[in-house]
């Protein structure tokens, strides 16, 4: 485990750094933080008695994981001008009390949609090959035995859905396309520099769809955009991938499809109460579950680390920022 943040004041004449977060999340360029910094951490033990004072003073905060960012945490830090986010999906942020306040934001940007991307189709294909079903079947010993074993799914050729074509579902496109999978997609607007035909609504795209892999972003809009009907849609051959966020489903019905046998399978990276998974999930071979690790790997760590010191950087020396959000 990488060490945690001393948040003991350092140094008075370094530039002064609010870190937001579960006190159970670390990463491992906390400490080179600390060398550049005056780290204040409120989920520190103690958190300093400096801390109420310079917490009133502190103009930039780094956000790590899902750490909601509330209006009232930010009454709190009065002097901040930017949030320095490390996630891709910030429906954590409270946007319209930032944009209110005149304050920056930036994400994580693209450090991991590459990892993304390939997470998904991962997932489509141990659903649909059911690669982790064939593991458990050896490692139970039930191989020499030959065991009644159900049949996978052909990968190649299927119709492929996107909801959501920002960068991570075009790679997710991309890579498809090398299956000579046909692809199409539903989006908050029609992309011109793409050719796959546009559906504006996801139902439709639902019905046309073999694999529906969801990768948009959760906002008022797209909460539980994948609902019944369209879950329906996509039928009981059909699989659906989910590595947004877990709001984006309706996971009462997605499960309730599921057990019934309505659904085809389903991949699921994330969970609408995570790390709450529904237990009916569990004995059901046509779906895959993981603790949203599509974004989690040693180089997109590396990548974020890279990004959230450089923001931080170029943010005190009035230099652009990168990835950052654009607050409407
Ligand atoms: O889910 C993780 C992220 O948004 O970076």
């Amino acid at each position: 485990m990488p060490a945690a943040v001393d948040i003991k004041q350092s140094s008075e004449t370094l530039p002064l750094l609010l870190l937001h977060r579960f006190p159970s999340f670390e990463l491992s360029f906390f400490p080179v933080l600390k060398t550049k910094y005056t780290v204040l951490d409120l989920h520190a033990d103690p958190p300093g008695p400096s801390f109420p004072i310079l917490s009133k003073s502190v103009r930039v905060m780094l956000c790590v994981g899902p750490t909601a960012l509330t209006s009232e945490d930010l009454d709190r830090y009065p002097a901040v001008e930017c949030v320095v986010g490390s996630s891709a999906g910030i429906n954590h942020f409270d946007l319209a009390a930032c944009r209110r306040r005149g304050i920056r934001v930036t994400s994580a940007g693209d450090a991991s949609s590459d990892d993304v991307a390939d997470y998904a189709v991962g997932l489509a294909l141990d659903v649909l090959r059911r690669v982790s079903v064939a593991d458990r079947f050896v490692r139970a010993g039930s191989w020499p035995f030959q065991k009644e074993y159900t049949l996978g799914s052909k990968v190649s050729g299927k119709r492929v859905g996107i909801v959501g074509l920002g960068s991570i579902g075009l790679r997710v496109a991309k890579r498809f396309e090398g299956f000579n999978c046909s692809i199409a997609y539903n989006s908050r607007k029609i992309k011109s520099h793409v050719s796959y035909p546009y559906y504006a609504n996801v139902g439709d795209l639902a019905s046309n769809s073999d694999i529906l892999i969801v990768c948009c972003a959760l906002t008022n809009e797209t909460f539980h955009v994948i609902n019944k009907d369209v879950m329906r849609a996509l039928g009981n051959t059909g699989i659906i991938v989910n590595v947004g966020r877990g709001a984006l489903i309706d996971e009462k019905e997605l499960v309730e499809l599921l057990v019934r046998g309505d659904l085809g399978g389903a991949g699921l990276d994330v969970f609408e109460h995570e790390p709450y998974v529904p237990e009916e999930l569990f004995s059901l071979d046509n779906v895959v579950l993981s603790p949203h690790n599509a974004v989690i790997t040693l180089e997109s760590f590396a990548a974020l680390e890279e990004l959230v010191l450089a923001n931080i950087e170029a943010f005190f020396s009035n230099k652009p920022l990168r990835a950052e959000v654009e607050l409407h």
